[in-house]
């Protein structure tokens, strides 16, 4: 369960929202410039918001109002970025483990189900697109977080890679059940992937829907014009 309400004022956008779920994997849905990258990093502590409260699962990771800031090294927060952002120098093995103390039960299971085993002793800049993001979740997971956050995991990608890691994505949900975050403006993939929407407009939570009420082409209308 994630409780998050923050307030950050930037120069052309003030944040300032609220929300509070039990979804498995919540997704954050909204145009460009909305501010969801934003929520993203307030709850990895890459963003310091001027007032707020962050707790998943009880755990209070961020309470400005009594002075709480948990490092972003003790939050326990598996971020993928939408350009992968592996280490160039280090095989694909190497990406996946770093950070990994001693010998990691999860490793072939990752492996197994990122479809990671011929890629092993490889390097980044050999990699496809959706292979790199493979690795990015996979080194994110093998790090046991308490919450794996995705920022735009599949922008960039063409058609065939965005199927293949989209159904990735869902067979690690189906098998490992970590609380994910999802950012999107895609809602395909946000049907694809979540089990509740937050639609944040302008730096505000304009609307949260479970799935089931999530009218996927009206919202493809709405992107397409
Ligand atoms: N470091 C910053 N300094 C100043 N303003 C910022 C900063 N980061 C974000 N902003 C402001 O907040 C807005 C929202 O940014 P954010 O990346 O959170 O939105 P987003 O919804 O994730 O958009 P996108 O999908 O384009 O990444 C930006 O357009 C900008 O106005």
């Amino acid at each position: 369960m994630i409780e998050l309400a923050l307030h950050h004022a930037y120069a052309d956008l003030e944040l300032d929202l609220a929300f509070r779920s039990d979804a498995r994997t919540l997704a954050l849905y909204g145009d460009s410039g909305a501010g969801k990258t934003s929520v993203l990093n307030a709850i990895a502590g890459l963003l310091a918001p001027q007032s707020g409260r962050i707790a998943i699962d009880g755990d209070v990771l961020l309470d400005t109002a009594r002075g709480v800031a948990v490092p972003v090294s003790r939050r326990r927060i598996g971020y993928v970025f939408q350009d992968g952002r592996l280490f160039p120098h280090l095989s694909v093995r190497r990406n996946l483990l770093y950070g990994v103390e001693g010998p990691h039960a999860q490793f072939a299971m990752m492996v197994e189900l990122l479809g990671l085993g011929a890629l092993l002793e490889r390097r980044p800049d050999s990699l496809s697109g959706g292979e790199r993001q493979r690795v990015a979740i996979g080194r994110a997971l093998l790090a046991d977080p308490r919450a794996l956050l995705l920022d735009e995991p599949l922008t960039g990608l063409h058609a065939q890679a965005r199927t293949q890691v989209l159904d990735h994505l869902r067979r690690l949900k189906r098998e490992l059940r970590v609380f994910t975050v999802l950012v999107s403006h895609h809602a395909d993939e946000v049907a694809a992937l979540a089990d509740e929407v937050v639609r944040i407009d302008a730096g505000r939570v304009v609307r949260q829907q479970p799935i089931a009420e999530f009218d996927v082409r009206r919202a493809h209308a709405a992107e397409a014009g």
